[in-house]
Parts: C-alpha cells; sequence; structure tokens
C-alpha cells in the first residue's frame, strides 16, 4: 500500500485503496444539496459550500456528500483550488451530527466512522489547493474540517456594541467538554497545525479560540473584520451558489477567493509535491490503522458513561436553542 505509487495516486485524487471508500466516486444516496458544488474553469477555482441546516453538523451522508463533491471537482483537469464554505453565516459547521453518537444504530455507526475517515482521507490528501472560508463556529470536526484544509481565513465575527447583534465564532477540538476524545488522527492534526504544547493544552481542556487567540496560535492563517468590501474581486460573484450569492462583496469570501488565485498560479506537480511531503506520512499512518480506529470508536462511542454524557450535552443544545 504505502508505495510510491500508492502515494503519488493518493495526492493525484485517484483512489489505491477503495475498500473502505463508500461513495467510489458515484453519487451518494442523498448528495441534494447538503454540498453546493460551483465551479469557474477559467479561474481554476471551485467552490463546496456545506449545506446542511440548522448547524452543518457532519452525518453520514454529509459526509458521504463532502467526499462526493470533492472527488467530482478534483476529476475537472481545470480546477486547482477549492473554497471550503457554508451557508450559514454563523456557523462553518458545527462538527459531527451528536444524534449519529447517541443510541447509535449498530449497523450505521461503522459505516458513519469510515464516512468521516474518508473526509479527513480526501481533503487532507486532496490534489487541490483548499482553502477554508470559516465566516462561523467551527468546533470539534468543524474544526477538523478546516484543519484539514491548506489555508483557513477566518471571520472576526460580529463584535457589534450591540450585545443582541454581537457575534464571535470560535474553533478548536472542545471533545474533552463532551466526555469524549478526538482520535488520533484527529488530535495529531491539531498537533501539526498550532505545535505540541499548545495542542496538549487545547486538546485536555477542550478550548474553543476567538478569531484573534486561534491567528496567535497558528490555528488559522488569517482573520478578517466582519465587512463588506468596496472593491472586491467581480470573478468570485460567478462562483457563487445561489443560496450566498448576495455574500459577494463578503471580506472573509474575497479573502479566501484570493488566497485560492495565489495557489491557482502555482505550478500544480510542484504544488502536489510539496504537499505530499508535509501530508502523506500521516494519511498512511491513519490507513494503515483505519480498522482498528473504527473498532475503537464504535467500543468506546457505546460505553455506558459516554453515552450519559452524549445524551446530556443533546439536551443542553436543544434546550438552549428552544430557549432563543
Ligand atoms: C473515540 C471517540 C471519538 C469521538 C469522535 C470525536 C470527533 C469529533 C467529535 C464531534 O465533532 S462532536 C460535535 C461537537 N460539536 C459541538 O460541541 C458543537 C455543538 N453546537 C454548538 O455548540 C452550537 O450549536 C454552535 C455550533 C456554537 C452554534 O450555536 P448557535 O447558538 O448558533 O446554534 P444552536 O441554537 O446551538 O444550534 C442550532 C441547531 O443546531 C443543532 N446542533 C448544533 N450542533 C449540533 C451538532 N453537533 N449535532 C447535531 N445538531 C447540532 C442544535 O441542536 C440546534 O437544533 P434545534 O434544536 O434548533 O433543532
Amino acid at each position: 500500500m504505502n508505495t510510491p505509487r500508492a502515494r503519488a495516486m493518493l495526492f493525484m485524487g485517484r483512489r489505491s485503496h477503495q475498500s473502505h471508500a463508500p461513495h467510489k466516486h458515484s453519487p451518494p444516496a442523498v448528495a441534494n444539496d447538503l454540498v453546493i458544488s460551483t465551479v469557474d474553469e477559467n479561474s481554476g477555482i471551485a467552490m463546496l459550500t456545506m449545506n446542511r441546516p440548522p448547524a452543518n453538523s457532519l452525518s453520514l451522508e454529509m459526509n458521504e456528500a463532502l467526499c462526493y463533491s470533492l472527488k467530482t471537482v478534483e476529476a475537472n483537469p481545470k480546477i486547482q483550488s477549492v473554497i471550503l464554505s457554508s451557508t450559514n453565516p454563523k456557523i462553518f459547521s458545527a462538527g459531527l451530527d451528536i444524534t449519529e453518537l447517541v443510541a447509535p444504530d449498530n449497523d450505521r455507526l461503522p459505516r458513519f466512522w469510515n464516512s468521516l475517515q474518508q473526509v479527513y482521507i480526501d481533503l487532507y490528501g486532496s490534489r487541490l489547493a483548499t482553502v477554508a472560508a470559516i465566516q462561523g463556529h467551527a468546533p470539534a470536526a468543524g474544526c477538523f474540517l478546516a484543519m484539514s484544509c491548506d489555508y483557513r481565513v477566518m471571520s472576526e465575527g460580529d463584535t457589534n456594541n450591540d450585545i443582541k447583534k454581537k457575534h464571535v465564532p470560535t474553533i478548536g477540538l472542545n471533545e474533552t467538554q463532551l466526555g469524549i476524545a478526538a482520535p488520533p488522527w484527529m488530535g495529531q492534526l491539531l498537533v501539526r497545525t498550532i505545535g505540541f504544547r499548545q495542542a496538549e493544552l487545547a486538546l485536555a481542556l477542550g478550548t474553543l479560540f476567538p478569531p484573534e487567540q486561534a491567528l496567535s496560535i497558528g490555528l488559522v492563517d488569517d482573520i478578517v473584520p466582519h465587512q463588506q468590501v468596496e472593491s472586491g474581486d467581480h470573478k468570485l460573484v460567478d462562483l457563487l451558489p445561489s443560496q450566498i450569492k448576495d455574500q459577494a462583496q463578503n471580506s472573509l469570501l474575497q479573502k479566501a477567493y484570493t488566497q485560492a488565485q495565489i495557489y491557482a498560479k502555482i505550478p500544480p506537480q510542484a504544488r502536489v509535491a510539496s504537499k505530499m511531503v508535509t501530508r502523506e506520512e500521516h494519511i498512511f499512518r491513519m490507513i494503515a490503522k483505519r480498522d482498528e480506529d473504527t473498532q475503537h470508536f464504535c467500543g468506546f462511542v457505546t460505553q455506558k458513561a459516554v453515552q450519559k454524557n452524549l445524551t446530556a450535552y443533546v439536551e443542553a443544545l436543544k434546550n438552549k436553542s428552544a430557549k432563543k
């Protein structure tokens, strides 16, 4: 498996390890509009916009839709960069759909986990330059999605003095706050992104970082004020799905687009080869332990104590939402 050819195939967007891939490049059962895919062949840039209300949480179907959309865009040789964004102005992704974890179905649970593993393999190992436009919260697996990209731009949020309008997004792996732990490959992504000591602290405490702090520790690469820009890149309009067409002047999307353009100008073979240098070992280590990882996940999640914590967490979320 870990031969030079297998490695090259992984990063060129071709699977040499199809056994777990649920989608196998055919439309997932419920692709629908869970992820809206738009492409602009002239600029070489595509956009994948997550669209699973209310919170873009990652269900089995959402994971499959992400992989399918990414693979479809990757298959277009004219595309070099992709922006990952959200139709929800306040939430990038709320992480795993917690309802997948509570009182889970024995058959669905391992399939669900496999689909998340596949998102990691496909996104972290994509031949495309990937830019995350994080305009809202990105906890847990939402943070994982962002970390799997090549570049992260985050909105500072709406720091309006009016408390009712104030909205400061946060990002981080907060799993321990839910009584669970990020799997090794996800935790290691944090180590690779922000360094050992910061990650050790953040993982143990389940820290969610506001934008400025996220920037200072390197969890995101850039932050932009929540505002409209006067003269943005007009070509961005062509790329936006109808659901967020009105955000063409959004400073976050403009910044993500500029970064995607920068990547698209780098000779792709050189860009892909450099990505392999930093990522292939991590991906192959995960693939080698994939079944073990799935067994561990299913065993852990179905423990009584873990179920109790998760049930309470879901209840608290629902109560909070109901009080609004
Ligand atoms: C070996 C074990 C390995 C374990 C695997 C570890 C890997 C990853 C773990 C995870 O990703 S677990 C998920 C972690 N996510 C969170 O803790 C975030 C929870 N959500 C929130 O904190 C907030 O919703 C928010 C994202 C900050 C947004 O807040 P806001 O006030 O804007 O919205 P809410 O009113 O809270 O929520 C709206 C709506 O969405 C539902 N919802 C939110 N998050 C989730 C979720 N993760 N899964 C499912 N549903 C979610 C929430 O219940 C509300 O729904 P309604 O009640 O309105 O129907």
